[in-house]
């Protein structure tokens, strides 16, 4: 089980179909939850589904992380640790009604433990486990809830990244997110799926590093985004592990894109969908920088300003590269298509790409110049500000002949 690129045959996949997490979203504190609008559940779990049957025609391996959750929670120990992680971030302020909440979920079966840990807690839900008597209890606050909603669990992409036979949790930039990447962590290091695949440096991680802007672009090479949500120290620590102190690869491109709530992530304004082909969001053209990072002869990291980014990835891949323009050659089509995820299509195999049907522009160029493009509706599930590629954690891919 590897994964060696971001194009190679995808095999086997980690999502989620979204649930009553969407249906906690309210607007008073969207922008704290990360989302722009709001989803309308039934219809995006119609639209997940037909996302994984077309995962399914491509003969991928489709697994749901709440079931390997449902899994590794029938260990009672396991279950009383990944609650108490939990609950360590959450707003409850009271030690008493922690303690109570703890020992409600422990009484429960794992598949509402994994369910609900998502969904969140209201606060009014402490009065059906004790008097709410203490201070934190009965204090007015904006925020309703005890344990927060993860709405944007459907982006399993970020919450961890497999190289090679390795995976990266992430450290996520935001605190809403961070409770997304303990349901990665113990899948990773309690089920037999993973039985094969090791966690790579652990907590030691510095915070803003997701999965969204990594591309494992060949065996030699990873790219990262420096982004809203990746910082240059993660960049820094993860080079050092991955160029010195444990080689995975010969380099790492890095490439800066403008820090802004549209482009969170690399993925969401650059892609690879091919061997030599890759899609951008032209709008961010004059504003993108390039460095290669590599093992410098003093045991450190060498950074050097890497120039175009053309001339940056077909040097890096050793071959000349393509990139493909989103949206046309209209700025309003391409700005309104990145809103709607045009470059964040998934690679179900070298030029085959599965993507939202609604970037009819960005789709029928990607078509012209060679790309299979698939496509699937996904009206409410853009919503949350992702596509194919987002709502994605490849753990397998074939290897690149
Ligand atoms: N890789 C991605 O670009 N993921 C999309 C994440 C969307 C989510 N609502 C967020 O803002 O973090």
């Amino acid at each position: 089980m590897a994964v060696n690129s971001d194009i190679g045959k995808l095999k086997k996949v980690i999502v989620h179909r979204p649930g009553q997490e969407l249906e906690y979203l309210a607007p008073l504190y969207l922008e704290e939850l990360l989302f722009d609008e709001i989803p309308w559940l039934e219809r995006a779990q119609e639209e997940h589904d037909l996302f994984v049957k077309e995962m399914h025609k491509n003969g991928t391996q489709v697994i749901y992380i709440t079931d390997l959750i449902k899994d590794v929670l029938m260990d009672e120990t396991v279950k009383r640790s990944f609650i108490e992680e939990q609950l360590k971030l959450s707003h409850i302020g009271n030690q008493l009604t922690k303690e109570k909440v703890i020992e409600h979920l422990m009484e429960q079966n794992p598949e509402y433990v994994a369910k609900n840990l998502i969904r969140g807690f209201k606060r009014g839900f402490v009065k059906e486990l004790k008097e709410p008597d203490s201070l934190a209890d009965i204090i007015e606050s904006p925020f309703p809830f005890y344990l927060s909603p993860l709405p944007s669990m459907y982006f399993t992409r970020d919450q961890g990244i497999t190289m090679g036979d390795k995976i990266l949790i992430s450290s996520m930039n935001n605190d809403s997110r961070r409770r997304e990447t303990l349901y990665t962590k113990y899948a990773v290091n309690h089920h037999p799926l993973f039985s094969n695949i090791e966690p790579l440096m652990e907590d030691r991680l510095p915070a803003g590093l997701e999965g969204g802007d990594l591309i494992v672009a060949s065996e030699d090479l990873l790219i990262i985004g420096l982004s809203e949500r990746t910082t240059e120290q993660a960049i820094e620590a993860l080079s050092k592990e991955l160029l010195i102190d444990n080689p995975r690869f010969k380099e790492i491109l890095v490439i800066q894109i403008p820090s802004k709530r549209a482009y969170m992530h690399l993925d969401t304004v650059f892609n690879m969908i091919d061997y030599d082909k890759f899609v951008m969001y032209p709008g961010i053209k004059d504003n993108t920088y390039t460095y290669r990072l590599t093992a410098g002869k003093d045991g450190q990291v060498k950074a050097v300003k890497a120039g175009d980014l053309n001339e940056a990835l077909s040097t890096s891949l050793k071959r000349p590269v393509n990139i493909i323009y989103s949206g046309g050659n209209d700025p309003i089509t391409a700005a309104r298509e990145q809103w709607s995820d045009s470059t964040n299509t998934l690679a179900l195999a070298p030029g085959k790409v599965l993507a939202y049907n609604r970037n009819t522009v960005t789709n029928a160029k990607l078509r012209r110049e060679g790309i299979e493009v698939v496509e699937f509706e996904g009206s409410e599930l853009v919503r949350g500000r992702g596509g194919s590629r987002c709502m994605s954690m490849p753990i397998e891919r074939e290897p690149l002949k």
